[in-house]
């Protein structure tokens, strides 16, 4: 069955339209999240020495044993891995590894070490991810629920399998996003049939569908909220996000030319840079994105003095959607292809050619109800940038004042002139200019709803 034929028709059952999703694009009841727990360890014996150092991995970080543990570790093979979640498994440790690597000590890493770069680099190969702890690697197959229902949704019933500090808040924060996709599995199937009602003119399913996307974006905004309970902006800051660094535009935290993925053999190895772990890279938010028909633009993602140098690189978009795992990436790819500006072309289409179908009402409706929702997406958004004044800006204002510089400092700045102090633009861990690129990413939401321009 080809996957893009069957998919949203209108007449497709549920049952049908949720297979197809689940076969073709990994897409499960919990949206982007797999549809079972991931594994918490890996069965075959012969990973116990991966399994020993990830359980204890904030310990050694904190005893600074991390290194030269992972330096005593054999290469070991990824020929013993049998099963699709055995393969998610070994990327989340060795993402995990791999960044307590390069940023456990007083200097980062530049040399990853063959026990963990061949592996890594095998597991990114077989899943077609970067060998970094991507989005993938510390939410979506990093968590286990006690929910009885296996309501992921159900925040208070998950924990982190993994964490680099030990502490409540990291778990907290990697399972806040959890539950934000689990909440999103019930609208995919939703999102589509309001793309395909109003590719056939089907005016009242399309403001339905609306209306329901609408909600789930409340609710993830909910969840949003829910950050501060229990995830404190300063542990967040000082220990946790120097964790989740990437390795490209890190010159000021001792990675000018990123990391050496060190291969063994006589010097064979490779300078990678990657961005960091982000959940910029969650294809859910994206998704809305796409079938909203919201646009986002590369300019502006970036500081005023390389805003020249990259204003023709890609959008941070879509280049994260190359840290999102494959099939997950073909399903947006492949909602984009078919639906090509989303509902806001649909609705826009019926605004300008009234006599393609409704009445007059129906169509009111139907742009208020779109509006609404890119409204819901935009205040999303701005609750975001609130909490990433709350958890970047004003902690790292703090440190400012403090004049004191560590790898978070530097991990959250670009560099000054002289390359040693990071008095730059606030920078993502994905390595963004921050808060010009969420404010962009606001406005081109809002923008969406506007039928004026
Ligand atoms: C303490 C909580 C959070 C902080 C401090 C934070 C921080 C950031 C930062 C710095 C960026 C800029 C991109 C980069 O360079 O990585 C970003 C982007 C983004 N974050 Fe968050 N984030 C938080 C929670 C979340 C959660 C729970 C979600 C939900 C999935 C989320 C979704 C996004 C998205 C979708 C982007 C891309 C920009 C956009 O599309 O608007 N963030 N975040």
């Amino acid at each position: 069955m080809s996957p893009c034929e069957p998919l949203p028709a209108t007449k497709a059952s549920p049952n049908d339209v949720c297979r197809v999703l689940s076969d073709e694009f990994g897409v499960t009841s919990n949206a982007f999240l797999p549809e079972q727990q991931p594994l918490s360890r890996l069965p075959d014996p012969y990973y116990a020495p991966w399994e020993a150092i990830v359980s204890s991995l904030s310990s050694h970080l904190q005893q600074h044993t991390l290194r030269q543990e992972v330096d005593r570790l054999p290469v070991l093979s990824t020929d013993h891995l049998t099963t699709e979640p055995e393969w998610r498994r070994t990327y989340v440790v060795l993402g995990f590894l791999t960044h307590a690597y390069v940023w456990g000590g007083e200097v980062a890493s530049e040399r990853l070490p063959p026990s963990i770069t061949l592996p890594f680099l095998s597991v990114s190969s077989h899943l077609s991810l970067p060998p970094v702890a991507s989005y993938a690697a510390v939410n979506l197959w990093n968590f286990s629920s006690v929910s009885p229902a296996s309501d992921l949704t159900d925040l208070d019933s998950l924990t982190a399998l993994h964490t680099f500090t030990g502490t409540q808040d990291e778990s907290w924060f990697y399972m806040v996003s959890v539950a934000m996709e689990a909440q999103g599995g019930p609208i995919i199937p939703v999102m589509l049939s309001a793309l395909s009602a109003l590719h056939h003119h089907d005016l009242p399913v399309a403001i339905e569908a609306l209306g329901e996307i609408t909600s789930c974006i409340h609710k993830l905004g909910i969840l949003l909220d829910r950050m501060d309970e229990r995830c404190d902006p300063e542990v967040f800051y000082h220990q946790i996000r120097p964790f989740l660094a990437g390795s490209k535009n890190m010159a000021g935290a001792g990675l000018p030319n990123g990391v050496f993925y060190d291969e063994g053999k006589d010097g064979k190895g490779e300078w990678r840079q990657y961005r960091g772990g982000s959940n910029g890279q969650s294809s859910l938010i994206q998704l809305f994105d796409l079938v909203l028909g919201v646009e986002h633009v590369a300019q502006g993602n970036a500081s005023p003095d390389s805003y020249s140098r990259e204003k023709k690189m890609e959008s941070f978009h879509r280049e994260v959607r190359g840290y999102m795992p494959e099939p997950h990436r073909r399903f947006l790819e492949y909602v984009e292809g078919r639906y090509p500006g989303g509902l806001r072309k649909g609705v826009e289409d019926l605004l300008v050619t009234p006599n393609r179908g409704g009445n007059d009402g129906e169509r009111n409706k139907l742009r208020e109800a779109f509006t609404t929702a890119t409204k819901a997406l935009a205040e999303f958004r701005n609750k975001h940038l609130q909490i990433v004044t709350r958890y970047i800006v004003i902690p790292s204002r703090k440190e400012n004042k403090a004049k004191s510089n560590n790898l978070a400092t530097a991990s959250s700045r670009l560099p000054g002139d002289d390359k040693k102090t990071f008095v730059g633009e606030l920078t993502g861990t994905g390595g963004t200019a921050l808060l010009p690129f969420l404010k962009q990413s606001r406005d081109e939401t809002f923008r969406a709803g506007d039928f004026s321009r």
